[in-house]
């Protein structure tokens, strides 16, 4: 892995969505599903599984039997023919995802959605699909997590059959992910202090972004090697709430929740720090983010732009920590 790479990766960001958007217009890659689907699994592991899990919420909320397994784990459902197991690997290679998918191969539907042609992850695979993020370089999960979040949603558009325009969706992402990198000098220094704290990074998300939580705090973890957890905002008050009063309590808050208020009111009283990525949504009680740094960024208020988008903060900050430089 390298830093350098990692960051010339992330930079890449707009042009990798714009791709996949134009490739998207062109072509539903999941035209091929059989309609008989009765089940949906996703079987992965670290930002695979993250995104994974933000798509099997929604599917559910559609109607869908829809579930994220660890692929690790040695319970999961049975296989069937009306199943659809959606195979995630970048690298098509992680043996979690093999061995679990070795359960269902010949028995269930089985789709493979991977960034690398050829892997093991394709082999005997009912339909391959290409995550199109290109080589990531720097050898951290960053593009391919984003590109299989977009994937996901046009999955979902074929499942439920409700038609969303996921390539403009991909366009207004490429979109917020350029105006962060091209402002990052006016934002990255601020942000880097603000996080910097001698206990770690907490990153926090609503449950239909949690994802972002997620591979936020994977890339503190697996760049700099720094401490971070996850954590849902709702569920932030009976979990992570605690650590604020022990610990210099630093987090990125991913607005979005009805929560966000509650959890701020725990922040302003124990004198925590948060970065806001994003403003505060409609709806919100007034005042729900006093007390926190905001950085907002073109088309946050969209919160499917926010779920293709607001980790790359998190990213920016791993790369400069990682690679020792000042922003
Ligand atoms: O999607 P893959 O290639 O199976 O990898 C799963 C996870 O493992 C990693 O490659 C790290 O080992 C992460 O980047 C990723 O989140």
């Amino acid at each position: 892995m390298n830093p350098e790479l990692f960051l010339a990766d992330l930079e890449a960001k707009p042009a990798a969505l714009a791709a996949l958007a134009a490739t998207l217009e062109e072509r539903d890659p999941f035209e091929e599903i059989p309609q008989e689907v009765r089940r949906v699994v996703f079987l992965g592991m670290g930002s695979s599984r993250y995104a994974a899990g933000v798509a099997a919420l929604r599917l559910r909320a559609a109607g869908v039997d829809a579930v994220a397994e660890y692929a690790s784990a040695a319970l999961g459902h049975p296989p069937s023919r009306d199943t659809l197991v959606v195979a995630i690997s970048a690298t098509g290679g992680s043996r979690e995802t093999l061995d679990a998918l070795a359960r269902h191969r010949g028995r269930s539907t089985v789709l493979a959605l991977t960034n690398t042609a050829g892997s093991p992850v394709t082999e005997g695979a009912d339909l391959v699909v290409d995550m199109a993020a290109g080589e990531e370089r720097g050898g951290v999960s960053c593009r391919t997590f984003q590109h299989t979040l977009a994937l996901l949603l046009a999955l979902q558009a074929r499942l439920t059959g409700v038609k969303a325009d996921v390539p403009g969706l991909v366009r207004r992402a490429a979109e917020a992910n350029a105006d962060l990198l091209d402002r990052r000098g006016v934002w990255l220094a601020d942000a880097l202090t603000l996080l910097d704290g001698p206990h770690g990074v907490y990153a926090i998300a609503p449950a239909e972004r949690l994802s972002s939580a997620e591979q936020s705090a994977l890339m503190v973890r697996e760049g700099p090697r720094r401490p971070a957890d996850a954590c849902e905002t709702g569920d932030w008050a009976h979990v992570d709430v605690y650590l604020t009063k022990t610990l210099d309590y630093r987090a990125i808050l991913f607005p979005g929740s009805r929560y966000d208020g509650q959890a701020m009111e725990w922040v302003r009283q124990r004198g925590s720090a948060v970065l806001a990525v994003g403003g505060a949504t409609e709806g919100a009680a007034k005042g729900a983010l006093e007390g926190a740094r905001t950085l907002r960024y073109a088309g946050d208020e969209d919160a499917d732009v926010a779920l293709l988008t607001e980790t790359l903060v998190a990213e920016l900050v791993a790369a400069t920590w990682w690679s020792g430089s000042a922003a």
